[in-house]
């Protein structure tokens, strides 16, 4: 059961796809308020992890959203705790940045209602956010990989969400904006908020408060980031390909050569 403290517990979590088990059990905790990186080689079953806790997946175990078992959370509540950015989303290329960014706002409008002002100030804030509000009109399908991704951003941004599940957000994005990306997650953690990230980044995952190592769908490590241990589970779930280091206060993961080469 989870503890006050838990945003997200994921109790003994399996999924299958495709008729083969990709996650064999999973037991993990999200603490409120606290910024997580999961990361881990390709195909390890990071985004599925990251589906499953979004309920967007059929799993069996239990999934606890804020205390509550997430099958029980009716929908609308659901996509009110819990923002959701996924990996090379597609659709609503025809719709304008602005109204993309407004899907966000559904889970908190009346079936058919206009916007509120609520509504608005919410989108326009998500959007000056990323620095997409300048293409506010322009549609989806006409912008950049990065300018796109920083749309998708504020649509998850305009839930105003508890919990934000992001899979691979910085994807496309300029040093800049993932620099940019990075201070927007502090902000969101130092007003409470709970960020779940996968990256593929691993100078950036390690910015995070805590790290967790996915390794053939199961945990093979989760620890604070400062920790020399998550480094070494770090260095291991890659075959010793980085070696973690201290760079002007801060954890970088640079490439070692292969052994054999
Ligand atoms: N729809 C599907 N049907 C069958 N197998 C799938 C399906 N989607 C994913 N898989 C498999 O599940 C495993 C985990 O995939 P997942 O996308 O979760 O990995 P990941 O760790 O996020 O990988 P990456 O770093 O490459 O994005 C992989 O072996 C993948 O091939």
């Amino acid at each position: 059961m989870p503890g006050p403290d838990s945003a997200i517990q994921v109790c003994h979590l399996k999924v299958s796809l495709g008729g083969s088990p990709v996650l064999h059990g999973i037991d993990l905790g999200f603490q409120s308020g606290r910024w997580t990186s999961v990361v881990g080689p390709n195909g390890a079953g990071k985004s599925t992890l990251l589906k499953a806790m979004a309920g967007l997946l059929p799993h069996s175990g239990d999934v606890f959203l804020l205390g509550r078992s997430l099958a029980s959370v009716p929908g609308r509540d659901r996509a009110q705790q819990m923002a959701w950015l996924g990996q090379n989303e597609g659709g609503a290329d025809e719709l304008t940045a602005y109204d993309v960014t407004m899907l966000g706002r559904l889970p908190h409008q009346a079936w058919l209602a206009a916007p509120s002002d609520a509504d608005r100030a919410a989108v326009e804030q998500a959007l000056r956010t990323t620095q997409a509000w300048d293409w506010r009109s322009r549609p989806l399908g006409h912008l950049s990989g990065g300018e796109r991704q920083r749309v998708l951003l504020a649509r998850a941004l305009a839930v105003q969400a508890d919990v934000l599940l992001m899979d691979e957000p910085l994807a496309n994005l300029d040093p800049p904006h993932q620099s940019d990306w990075l201070d927007m997650v502090r902000a969101l953690v130092s007003e409470g908020k709970t960020v779940v990230s996968v990256l593929h980044e691993l100078g950036m995952a390690l910015q995070a408060d805590e790290l967790v190592v996915v390794a053939d769908g199961r945990i093979a490590h989760q620890g604070a980031c400062v920790d020399p241990a998550t480094h070494r589970a770090l260095e291991a779930v890659f075959d010793h390909r980085v070696a973690v280091h201290a760079l002007q206060g801060q954890w970088v993961a640079l490439p070692q050569k292969s052994q054999t080469t």
